[in-house]
């Protein structure tokens, strides 16, 4: 659990559009990393690239490398579905499986991943992943009612439930308050602390206090012009990002200057 991330050189293609070029980073482990930055700069892009998500869209493609530990994500022979195990995403609107259960909502990923599974162990597995999503005690007595019945607070966490539930190595967050009000924020940034302990954890966040209240590491991404791809400008330690950035948009943007 809780790898590192070494991201070299790495340019994402959607066809023949470079949407994000040249970005080099280290994502530590046990640590949460923050991606802000202005709309279309490539953040969500550079996000789903972690875990070959954006190889969803057709003719999409990185040059480059990504690897986790030792493991080359983009060599051959890695399946993208494996990376995306390892590697689990949870996305701005909370999308639980809306005919399915609480209960299996959490189950599917694990039945998928052991299709022999029993029933105590499937039992356990889902009880420690709510648990851990902070969600177990307000749906513990509703399990078999339908996910999508559930607060947006609520369906969130249970999506992060679902996430941690096959137990990844990464998490990667795209905005996931971004839907939901203050209190419900809250929760999931308590959640993101806790969570850490255990994950290497990035999140795409268009707020910059909640950058700099659940990141360590912070990154700021802009684009080199109008129609140019998305680059990383700089990269460092929140409090520093924040307080003493080294690059004069990264200033701009933080201080509300644009973006
Ligand atoms: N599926 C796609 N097909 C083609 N181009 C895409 C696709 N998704 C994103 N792009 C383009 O890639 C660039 C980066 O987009 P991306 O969504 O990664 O930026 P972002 O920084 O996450 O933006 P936002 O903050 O608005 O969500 C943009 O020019 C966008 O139009």
């Amino acid at each position: 659990m809780a790898k590192r991330i070494e991201v070299k050189d790495l340019d994402i293609y959607y066809d023949k559009f470079l949407a994000v070029q040249g970005v080099s980073m280290t994502i530590e482990p046990r640590s949460v990393t923050a991606l802000i930055g202005p709309s279309g700069c490539g953040k969500s892009t550079f996000l789903r690239s972690l875990n070959r998500m954006h190889e969803l869209v057709p003719n999409a493609r990185v040059e480059g490398t990504v690897v986790m530990d030792d493991q080359d994500l983009y060599g051959p022979n890695v399946d993208p579905v494996s990376v995306r195990r390892q590697v689990g995403m949870v996305f701005q609107r909370p999308n639980p499986f809306p005919t399915m259960s609480i209960y299996e909502n959490v189950a599917a990923g694990l039945r998928l991943n052991n299709s022999r599974i029993g029933k105590r162990d499937l039992d356990d597995l889902v009880e420690r992943s709510l648990r851990s999503a902070n969600l177990w005690n307000e749906v513990k007595d509703r399990l078999n009612k339908p996910g999508s019945g559930l607060s947006g607070g609520q369906q969130q966490r249970l999506c992060i439930a679902r996430a941690i539930a096959v137990q990844p190595d990464v998490l990667l967050m795209d905005e996931p308050c971004s839907a939901l009000d203050p209190i419900s924020t809250q929760a999931i940034e308590d959640l993101i602390n806790e969570l850490k302990a255990d994950y290497t954890i990035v999140i795409v966040t268009h707020n910059m206090q909640q950058a700099a209240r659940v990141s360590d590491t912070t990154g700021f991404f802009n684009l080199q012009g109008v129609g140019q791809p998305g680059q990383l400008v700089e990269i460092d330690d929140t409090t520093k990002v924040f307080s003493t950035p080294s690059n004069q948009a990264t200033e701009d943007y933080i201080s509300g200057r644009f973006g």
